[in-house]
């Protein structure tokens, strides 16, 4: 295919990886950080496609940043973000998407931790939008025998599945740190997809979205590797540390934490019953132990499977 020129903004592990990906297929790519030496202005120039893989705290400072250089109008965003806006509950492709409503938006997500993509693991992942023209240039543009790509039409659910994981991932992590065996983890899992359904469904999104790569193949990845931040904060605190103390030496973003607050947040508003979500952010919160969340989640009253 044509070379395409790229502006990724966030050199953080997965910026990086991804500008790799985009680098070994041929493609121009400029990566701006904002610790970096590069200049914004001139990352973004002539970008016909501008990757965000900003953690969600920065998003929106980095949205009111690039809307005010000029950019070419078939200019295609892609967001990697897996978070909230704690002030909106609003998911980092509508932020950009409010911002640029004529551009096209496409999220890309999956299965994909990063360090075992820079090790040229084979991977595959979602480009999802509704413009299905860019989703299907981002495919071609990161596709390659490492790097499988599919495109979706469901942007809304791509985007959930990889950012309400993140809350399975730490309950994970408590479930491995407690040793509480595969019987456990699997109906962790299981009921987090649950959970992970109802919350998507009562945003608009498509429920068959989250046993796709994006929501089941993100849920598997995360909830069961050491490689996850997320995972790892949940583990840790099953060992005993403090959040605070995690937080300080973890390597890069656990976006759940903040991920659990927006959602309780939003899951009171709408109604919506979120069991596992709400444990662990009494957890989070130091409201309850390891001990008493898998408690209070056993002695829920017995109840359908599906109802
Ligand atoms: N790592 C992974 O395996 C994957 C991560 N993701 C998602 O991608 C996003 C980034 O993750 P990852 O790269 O791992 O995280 P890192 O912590 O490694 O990097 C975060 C990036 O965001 C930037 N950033 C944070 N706050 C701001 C701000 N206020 N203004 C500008 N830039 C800011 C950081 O800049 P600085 O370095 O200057 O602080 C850094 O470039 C997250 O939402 C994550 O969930 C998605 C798929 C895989
Ligand atoms: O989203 C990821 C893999 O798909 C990365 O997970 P963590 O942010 O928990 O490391």
């Amino acid at each position: 295919m044509q070379k395409t020129t790229i502006a990724i903004l966030g050199g953080g592990a997965w910026g990086l990886a991804l500008a790799d990906l985009a680098s070994a297929n041929g493609h121009i790519v400029r990566v701006w950080s904002r610790r970096g030496s590069t200049n914004l202005e001139a990352v973004l120039q002539d970008a016909q496609i501008i990757l965000s893989a900003i953690a969600m705290k920065g998003v929106s400072d980095v949205v009111s940043q690039v809307k005010s250089f000029p950019l070419s109008p078939n200019t295609i965003f892609v967001t990697a973000t897996k978070g909230l806006d704690p002030q909106t509950t609003c998911t980092p492709s509508q932020i950009w998407q409010t911002a640029f409503p004529h551009h096209p938006v496409v999220v890309l997500s999956g299965p994909n931790l990063s360090k075992e993509i820079q090790q040229s693991l084979p991977a595959a992942t979602v480009a999802a939008s509704n413009d299905t023209a860019a989703a299907e240039l981002v495919q071609l543009v990161f596709s390659s025998p490492r790097f499988r790509v599919y495109t979706n039409a469901d942007p809304l659910g791509v985007e959930l599945g990889g950012t309400l994981k993140n809350i399975m991932a730490i309950a994970s992590g408590v479930c491995d740190g407690l040793h509480l065996g595969t019987n456990a983890k699997a109906a962790l899992v299981t009921r987090g997809l649950t959970e992970m359904v109802r919350i998507g469904k009562s945003w608009g999104a498509k429920t068959e979205t989250f046993y796709g790569l994006s929501g089941l193949g993100d849920l598997l990845a995360t909830c069961n590797s050491p490689l996850s931040r997320n995972y790892q904060v949940g583990y840790q605190m099953a060992l005993g540390q403090t959040l605070t103390e995690i937080l300080a030496n973890l390597p890069g973003t656990a976006e759940g934490v903040n991920t659990c607050q927006v959602l309780v947040q939003r899951a009171k508003q709408h109604n919506i019953a979120i069991p596992i979500t709400e444990q662990v952010y009494r957890l989070l919160e130091g409201e309850v132990t390891t001990r008493q969340a898998l408690d209070e989640l056993m002695l829920r009253d017995i109840k359908p499977e599906y109802n």
